[in-house]
C-alpha cells in the first residue's frame, strides 16, 4: 500500500486521529499520504511533518481512484455518495470508515482490534476490503468488558448510556456550554449573594431553561442542567437507533455465532467527550469476583478495573478524570441483589479516541502490516 487518502481530516474525529498519527509517527509507514477535501480542493494539506500535495477535490472518483487505501471521517452522507460510485468503477482499495452507514454490510468488518484482532485477521485473508470503526457506546464496552465476552462468559447486558455532547458533534459541544452559560448568567447576582433562596434560584434557572431565548438549535431541547433519554432517530422495536446498535454491532464485532442479548436506554447528559455506561451483566455462571477482575483487566492494555470504593470512583471513574485519554476504567464491580451471577459495572472512555479515532488509525497500521 502506497497512497492512502485522507477525507474528513480537519473534523472534529478526523482531528483527533490526526493528531494520534504524529503522535505515534503513523505516516513514517505511508509511502504517499493524500489530503482532501469536500470544501476547498487545491487548499493548503495538513501539517504532517513533510512536503505533500494540495488537498485534491473529495469528489473527484477518478483521483481517488488511485488510491491504495481511503480512511474517511467525513461522515454518512459522504461516504453514501461517494463509495459506490468508486465501486462502481472497479476501485478494489481499502475502505476504512468513522461513519456507520457500511457497518452492518456483509462486506464489511466492524474494527475493534484489541477485541477483534482475529475476525479482522480472518477478514484480510479473505479479501475484505471495507472496516468500519463501531459505534462510539459499543466499541468503549467492548474495550471494557471483553473479557468477559472473551471468555463467553456473558447471557446478556443490560447498557445503561450516558453519552456526551460530542457524539452529536462540534456544534452540539457548542451549544452544551452556551446552555451552561445561560443558565449561570441568568442567576449571576443571585448566586453572588450567599443569602439568596436556593429555591428562587431554582424557579429562575428552570424558566430560563424553558424560554424560547434558550440555545437549543442543535440539541432541540435542553441538556445542560436536564438529559435527553433519546439518541438518534426511532427504530420499528420502540429502540431508538443508538440502542438497536448496541446488540447488532456488537454481536458483529465479537463474530457470534449466536447472538448475545445487549440493550438498554441510551441517555444523552451535558459531559463533554466521554460517554459512560452502566451495566447490568448476566453472568452464564458465578464466577468469584477476583476472577471477574482478573478477566476485566487483563483484556487490553488500556483497561483497568477501578477498586468498588467511593474515593478511587471519583478519582477515576468520572468523565472528567478520563477525557483526552486512551484509558477505560472499569468499576463499581460488585454482584447485584438479583443473585450471584448478576454483576454490576460501570465504565467510562473518551468517544473520540476509542470511540472514533483509534480503532481507525489501528486498522490502518494492521493493513500496512506495521501492527
Ligand atoms: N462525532 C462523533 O462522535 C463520531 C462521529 N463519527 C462519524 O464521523 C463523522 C464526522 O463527525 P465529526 O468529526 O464530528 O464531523 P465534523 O462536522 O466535525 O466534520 C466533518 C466535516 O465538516 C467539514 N467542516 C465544515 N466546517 C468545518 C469546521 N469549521 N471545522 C472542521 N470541519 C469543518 C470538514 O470537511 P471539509 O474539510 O471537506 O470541508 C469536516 O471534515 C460523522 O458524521 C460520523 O459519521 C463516528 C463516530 C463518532
Ligand atoms: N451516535 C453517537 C455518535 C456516533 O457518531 O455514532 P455512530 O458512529 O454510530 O453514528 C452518539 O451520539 O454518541
Amino acid at each position: 500500500m502506497k497512497k492512502v487518502g485522507f477525507i474528513g481530516w480537519r473534523g472534529m474525529v478526523g482531528s483527533v486521529l490526526m493528531g494520534r498519527m504524529l503522535e505515534e509517527n503513523d505516516f513514517a509507514h505511508i509511502a504517499e499520504p493524500v489530503f482532501f477535501s469536500t470544501s476547498n480542493a487545491g487548499g493548503k494539506a495538513p501539517n504532517i511533518g513533510r512536503e505533500v500535495a494540495p488537498l485534491g477535490d473529495a469528489f473527484d472518483i477518478d483521483a481517488l481512484g488511485e488510491l491504495d487505501a481511503i480512511v474517511s471521517c467525513q461522515g454518512g452522507d459522504y461516504t453514501k455518495k461517494v463509495y459506490p460510485q468508486l465501486r462502481e468503477k472497479g476501485w478494489d482499495g481499502y475502505w476504512i470508515d468513522a461513519a456507520s452507514s457500511l457497518r452492518m454490510d456483509d462486506d464489511a468488518l466492524i474494527v475493534l482490534d484489541p477485541v477483534n484482532r482475529g475476525v479482522i485477521d480472518r477478514g484480510i485473508d479473505a479479501g475484505v476490503k471495507n472496516y468500519i470503526g463501531g459505534n462510539c457506546t459499543v466499541s468503549l464496552m467492548l474495550m471494557g468488558l471483553g473479557g468477559l465476552f472473551r471468555e463467553g462468559l456473558v447471557e446478556w447486558v443490560s447498557a445503561q448510556t450516558y453519552q456526551a455532547a460530542s457524539g452529536s458533534g462540534a456544534k452540539h459541544m457548542r451549544e452544551l456550554i452556551s446552555q451552561m452559560g445561560a443558565i449561570r448568567d441568568g442567576v449571576a447576582s443571585e448566586l453572588a449573594d450567599p443569602a439568596s433562596a436556593i429555591l428562587d434560584i431554582d424557579r429562575k434557572v428552570a424558566d430560563t431553561m424553558r424560554s424560547t431565548a434558550f440555545p437549543t438549535a442543535e440539541f432541540g431541547a435542553p441538556l445542560a442542567g436536564s438529559l435527553l433519554p433519546w439518541i438518534d432517530t426511532q427504530v420499528e422495536s420502540g429502540q431508538s437507533r443508538e440502542e438497536w446498535k448496541a446488540q447488532v454491532e456488537a454481536n458483529k464485532i465479537l463474530g457470534t455465532d449466536s447472538p448475545v442479548p445487549v440493550d438498554g436506554t441510551c441517555v444523552r447528559i451535558g459531559s463533554m467527550r466521554c460517554h459512560s455506561q452502566a451495566f447490568t451483566v448476566k453472568l452464564k455462571k458465578d464466577v468469584p469476583m477476583g476472577d471477574i477482575e482478573q478477566l476485566i483487566g487483563g483484556a487490553n492494555d488500556w483497561v483497568n478495573v477501578v477498586p468498588n470504593e467511593r474515593e478511587a470512583t471519583l478519582e477515576q471513574l468520572t468523565p472528567t478524570a478520563v477525557t483526552g485519554k486512551l484509558d477505560i476504567p472499569v468499576g463499581r464491580l460488585r454482584k447485584l441483589n438479583m443473585g450471584p451471577e448478576y454483576l454490576n459495572a460501570f465504565t467510562v472512555g473518551d468517544q473520540l479516541l476509542w470511540g472514533a479515532a483509534e480503532p481507525l488509525r489501528r486498522v490502518l497500521l494492521i493493513l500496512l502490516g506495521k501492527l
